[in-house]
């Protein structure tokens, strides 16, 4: 279904899926090169490792998205693997969440595709049957700190400029219950409460004491922890922690799942507000200004 969309929506959008290319690397692992999203086989048997590659922050627009899911769905029809280590391509950044500008002066038809685009990355990614880990190089606000709280296990790279969090309110957007509900899942209610009313963005050793990332670990052993984390979990039968994973995310998934169309509406109805298109234009607008 998905898959589906996807390539419709790339299709539209003049992206040949024809395109994907397969080359040899250095140790003869196969590497498949999408535009925005490089997936590489990696060492560890049963293992390929995403790496964002959307520069110059990884931002998740559409195209990016569609990507995405497109590969997490190729990996798991493709029974040799088993485990997908999610990381950056671009240095110093996991990824700088939605991308405002998908969100900014579009007409509704516009953001009803987007949102939907949103939703179904977070249902293929929170109810993967692969394991998946999250190796955090770089910096991971909001919908980028979505994509790394949905995986099964995070290492966050050792850096104090890398901050991790739901920071929507601080750009005068509510999170979406579905954002919140991952996060009350991972931190705790309390923490939680707090983190997102004050759209707190937290450096490694707050993340990691909040229980927000497993592990932190020196920036030049983020993926390597990663694979050796994923050795361990794929020591576990698959089908039994599949089962046991649904069991666990099931309710949180279905919530969305029942309220989809709803949702959609809610973010349209949200997002073209005169105040809401004022505050991220705003937003945006701040982000030019920091360099100057
Ligand atoms: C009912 C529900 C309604 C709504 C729910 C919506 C939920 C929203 C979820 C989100 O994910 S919103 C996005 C939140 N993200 C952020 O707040 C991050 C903003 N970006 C930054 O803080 C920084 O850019 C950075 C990621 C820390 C990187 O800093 P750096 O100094 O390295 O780069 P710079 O700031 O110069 O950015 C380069 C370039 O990229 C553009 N940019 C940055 N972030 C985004 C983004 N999220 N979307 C689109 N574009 C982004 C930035 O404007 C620069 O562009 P320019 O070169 O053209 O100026």
């Amino acid at each position: 279904m998905a898959l589906a969309a996807g390539r419709a929506m790339l299709m539209r959008s003049g992206v040949r899926l024809g395109t994907q290319a397969a080359a040899r690397g250095g140790n003869g692992a196969r590497r498949f090169m999408n535009h925005r999203v490089v997936v590489e086989p990696n060492t560890v048997p049963g293992v390929a490792v995403i790496k964002f590659k959307n520069p110059p922050v990884n931002s998740l627009t559409l195209e990016f998205l569609t990507e995405f899911v497109i590969c997490l769905e190729k990996l798991e029809n493709d029974k040799t693997f088993r485990g997908v280590v999610l990381t950056s391509d671009c240095p110093g950044i996991f990824s700088a969440g939605l991308d405002l500008r998908e969100m900014c002066g579009k007409n509704p038809a516009h953001y009803a595709e987007y949102w939907r685009a949103v939703q179904e990355m977070w249902l293929k990614v929170y109810l993967s049957n692969l394991v998946l880990v999250a190796a955090i190089n770089g910096t991971s606000p909001a919908g980028g700190c979505l994509i790394a709280l949905s995986c099964d296990y995070r290492v966050l790279a050792d850096n104090p400029r890398y901050r991790m969090g739901l920071n929507e309110t601080l750009l005068g957007l509510v999170v979406p219950f579905w954002f919140k509900d991952t996060l009350v899942n991972t931190i705790g209610h309390r923490a939680s409460e707090r983190a997102l009313q004050l759209g707190l963005l937290f450096p490694p050793a707050e993340a990691l004491q909040l229980g927000m990332v497993d592990q932190v670990v020196p920036e030049d052993q983020v993926q390597s922890t990663a694979l050796s984390v994923m050795t361990q979990w794929l020591a576990i039968p698959d089908h039994v922690r599949q089962l046991t994973k649904n069991m666990i995310r099931k309710a949180t998934a279905d919530h969305l799942i029942k309220h989809q169309e709803a949702d959609i509406q809610n973010f349209i109805n949200f997002i073209s507000r005169d105040s809401i298109q004022k505050s991220l234009q705003v937003y945006l607008e701040n982000l030019k200004q920091k360099k100057h």
